[in-house]
């Protein structure tokens, strides 16, 4: 027997075996689309950091570069301020001098003559545009100039006294070479002042660049990550929606092989029940096929396969699997789908069109009734119950319960078929008796039976008295009559194991399983004393009977079937010879040794 699959009517998708779409392909473009969109703003995040790591370092490089150039600029004005305070203490220094005489009052212009030339060296030592050369130039001719008038006026005053010195102070070219070099030194310092005030600027500028770079990058940053976030809740999303589609897949998947797993052993399974069928040697046989092979191809279900009786005024119950409490007898009208002469379904018993058989069951789930039918011949019917005949998703399963009942009739009405021209072929119309063929092939095979066990059987030959007669007497049909009533009183009378068989004419044989000889003697007595009893109207005519009997019986007798017969055959006409009416049993000796 195949397998038998664990799960119990599986849902059938859609009510059809298809099997289910694969994954679609536009699937897999947008999530590599996503997955290199999400490639691409990571690698934006990760310049953009490195960028905002880079602006400081730049910043602070342009920041440095302008700090350097701003503190060269401060150290230019200090310079030109000390030159510029150097020469207004000497030139002030010396006006003091020329005034008091008083050497003290020269300290200053001393220690600005001592400083000078340093300063000056410093101020000329510094790389310098063009036109500061040449204003530096100007500023140390007018420097040199300056001081020569003042070591004279010095001079003039330590040796020709005040007048002499005031004299020269007032024709003013001191005074000319200190404002033209007051002009000049301004002049520089401005010049620095304005540089330096557009360096302020300039770092100010790049300040607020490096502040707007970085608020910038941090936006970028943020719009980045927020843009990353949505593609990658998205690709999240697309992801999950997949799954989730995989997951419905593989489930119609799982119910789609369910469903092919349970279709090839429904396939299976009932090919093997209708082949099993094909060699059901009787009906109730093939019921007892049915019920074995329903139980497993409708697990679930219990139910039970009524066939009409020869009479066809009744339906017996010849099979039942599972729990089913079908009534043994079933009439043609108790059952609506012997009534219609197709599928009869009922969702319940109650306040539904159900089935007598169905009411007499007693249950109250969902049960289907369907007809045998072959040929337009009803033999029988199905019906079948159960909770999963309920589920409207079966509709498929009830259609191939529906195939199966008419595979099932049309192998059960071949099996009838089988039966009635195997028992045609073997049977005695007449006397409903076994016919002479059957006879041989019986009596052998019961021969080697009992030659195999050591057991006993007996033959009894028997043959109508004076038959002729009542032909003539009572005409041929009386005479047919009352072979046909022999028959019936011989069948009644003999044990189940027992053959009684029409030999030929009005002669008769009786094969006797397990019987010896002297039984059979007695027996063959009781059945003399039967045919004696019978007691028939002919045309208002009493019409009896008698037979004569000649037993013989294996061992006693010989082992061989044509021994066997002939041994009755000469015992029963030796019952002839001696008056009719009487049992006789065949001699042993003569016989053994006509036999050998
Ligand atoms: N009605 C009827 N007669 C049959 C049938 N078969 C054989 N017979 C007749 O049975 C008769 C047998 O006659 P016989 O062989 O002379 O034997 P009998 O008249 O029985 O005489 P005994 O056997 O000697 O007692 C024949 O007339 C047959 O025609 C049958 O099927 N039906």
């Amino acid at each position: 027997m195949p397998r038998r699959p664990d799960h119990l009517y599986p849902r059938l998708p859609g009510g059809s075996a298809a099997i289910p779409a694969g994954p679609r392909r536009s699937g897999a473009a947008p999530s590599m689309i996503v997955e290199t969109r999400l490639r691409i703003a990571t690698a934006c995040i990760i310049a953009v950091m490195a960028a905002i790591g880079l602006v400081p370092h730049f910043v602070n490089a342009s920041v440095e570069q302008a700090m350097a150039a701003l503190d060269a600029t401060t150290t230019r004005e200090r310079e030109y301020g000390a030159l510029l305070n150097y020469l207004s203490d000497a030139e002030a220094a010396q006006r003091g001098y020329v005034i008091t005489g008083r050497q003290e009052f020269l300290d200053p212009y001393h220690e600005a003559l001592k400083a000078l030339p340093a300063l000056r060296k410093a101020l000329a030592g510094q790389a310098a545009p063009a036109s500061e050369r040449q204003a530096l130039d100007e500023i140390g001719r007018l420097t040199e100039a300056k001081l020569a008038y003042m070591r004279e006026v010095v001079r003039v005053r330590s040796a020709q006294g005040a007048a002499a010195a005031s004299a020269l102070v007032e024709n003013g070219r001191g005074k000319q070479y200190m404002d033209q070099l007051r002009e000049r030194i301004l002049a520089q310092e401005a010049a620095y002042a304005s540089y330096r005030a557009a360096l302020r600027d300039r770092l100010a500028g790049r300040s607020r660049l490096a502040a707007n770079v970085s608020s910038i990058a941090t936006l970028v940053d943020i719009v980045l990550l927020v843009a990353m976030g949505l593609v990658g809740g998205s690709a999240l999303r697309q992801r999950r929606k997949a799954e989730q589609h995989a997951t419905e897949i593989s489930g119609q998947l799982r119910v789609t092989a369910e469903l092919a797993e349970r279709r090839n052993f429904q396939l299976q399974s009932g090919g093997e029940m209708l082949h099993a069928l094909e060699l059901a040697e009787t009906l109730d046989e093939g019921a007892q096929i049915v019920a074995l092979y329903f139980r497993q191809l409708l697990p679930g279900l219990s139910g039970s396969m009524y066939l009409y009786r020869h009479s066809r005024d009744i339906l017996e119950r010849k099979a039942t699997w599972g729990t089913a409490n079908d009534p043994d007898i079933a009439e043609p009208l108790d059952c609506w789908a012997l009534r219609k002469g197709a599928r009869h379904f009922t969702p319940s018993t109650e306040g539904a069109l159900a089935c007598r058989h169905a009411l007499a069951a007693g249950t109250t789930v969902p049960r289907v009734c369907l007809p045998l039918v072959t040929q337009g011949n009803v033999i029988g019917f199905i019906t079948a119950e159960g909770t999963a005949l309920g589920n409207e998703d079966n509709a498929a399963e009830r259609t191939w319960i529906m195939q199966l009942g008419e595979q099932v009739a049309l192998a059960l009405a071949n099996v009838q078929l089988r039966v009635s021209l195997r028992h045609q072929s073997v049977i005695d119309p007449l006397t409903q008796l076994y016919n002479r063929r059957y006879l041989d092939e019986t009596l052998k095979r019961e021969l080697a039976r009992a030659t195999r066990r050591g057991a006993p059987l007996a033959v009894i030959m028997l043959d109508l008295d004076h038959f002729k007669r009542v032909n003539d007497t009572f005409g041929h049909e009386a005479g047919d009559m009352l072979l046909r009533n022999v028959g019936s009183v011989l069948l009644q009378a003999i044990r189940g194991s027992d053959v009684a068989c029409r030999y030929g004419g009005e002669e008769l044989v009786l094969l006797l399983p397990d019987c010896p000889l002297d039984s059979a003697v007695a027996r063959a007595e009781r059945l003399r004393q039967v045919i004696r009893a019978l007691n028939l109207t002919v045309n208002k005519s009493v019409l009896t009977a008698s037979a004569s009997f000649g037993v013989a019986a294996y061992p006693t007798h010989g082992d061989a079937a044509d021994v066997l017969l002939q041994a009755a055959d000469a015992a029963m006409y030796a019952a002839k010879h001696g008056g009719r009416d009487q049992v006789c049993v065949a001699p042993v000796a003569r016989l053994q040794e006509d036999g050998g």
